[in-house]
């Protein structure tokens, strides 16, 4: 049976953040996950999540100037050392939470500058999962399609297996965001597949739209949930999506999982 886990930056955002804690739990889910923590001090979190039974299983690695355009640095030549320091702080984080894993993004790149990027992207992820091994912390790249963010350096996911291979890092691994992956190209069984062992987390929205990962979308979710469970998947299925009409109104779709009212 998969573990959801509720992402706390898209689903219970009809209250303040830190009550979506207490929101998640309420609905049943004995995980959570977040996009960017870092405007709340980690120790306010762990609390959060320790009060409230949940365990925080992903959050991502500060991604340079949001506001801005930037979406990530792992990739972006010239701000290696502005990149380690945000990874620190992650890990500092992740400490004080107990958290598993650590999203590191690659950011924006134009594409005559591809080379040298994915030269300084080998040796950002490496340097990463080496300071994250330490902690006990596993750092995971995501393939994001380039309708939802333009321009991303890492947008298949053949290309980011690709690089973990290259790599060769036992503490680097692939965030399988379905979403994305079906926006992109597909093939969500071959990879399921072909590379779980290389899975360190998954999440889930329904395609179009990016909702709930229900019946009105073009995957059959029922179908994927039960290949993870045939392949004993036992990471977490992080769900990241924007509720059509509320979050607990939507979540009719985890009923037969214990979640949802
Ligand atoms: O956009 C996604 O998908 C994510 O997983 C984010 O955390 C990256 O912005
Ligand atoms: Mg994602």
């Amino acid at each position: 049976m998969p573990r959801f886990a509720a992402n706390l930056s898209m689903l219970f955002t009809e209250v303040p953040f830190p009550d979506r804690f207490a929101a998640a739990a309420g609905a049943g889910f004995r995980g959570v996950e977040c996009q960017f923590p870092y405007q709340y001090a980690a120790e306010h979190l762990a609390d959060l999540a320790a009060m409230n039974a949940l365990t925080m299983v992903l959050f991502n690695a500060p991604p340079g100037d949001w506001a801005a355009g930037e979406r990530g640095l792992a990739a972006l030549p010239g701000r290696d050392s502005e990149f380690r320091d945000g990874v620190e702080l992650a890990l500092d984080y992740a400490d004080m939470m107990d958290c598993p894993c650590l999203h590191v993004m690659a950011g924006v790149v134009a594409e005559e500058d591809w080379a040298p990027a994915l030269d300084t992207y080998l040796d950002n992820l490496a340097a990463a999962a080496d300071m994250a091994r330490d902690h006990g912390v596993r750092v995971l790249i995501e393939p994001i399609n380039p309708v939802d963010m333009p321009g991303y350096f890492l947008t298949r996911p053949e290309d980011a297996l690709r690089v973990i291979e290259t790599l060769d890092h036992p503490n680097l691994g692939l965030q399988y965001d379905i979403y994305h992956a079906q926006m992109e190209r597909g093939a969500l069984t071959d990879t399921l597949e072909d590379a779980l062992d290389r899975i360190g987390h998954i999440q889930i929205a329904g395609v179009p739209g990016r909702h709930e990962p229900d019946a009105r979308g073009e995957v059959n979710w029922r179908y994927l949930f039960g290949l993870l469970d045939a392949h004993g998947y036992d990471g977490w299925v992080g769900c990241e999506y924007r509720p059509r009409a509320g979050t607990l109104t939507g979540l009719r779709w985890a009923n037969d999982w214990g979640i949802g009212g």
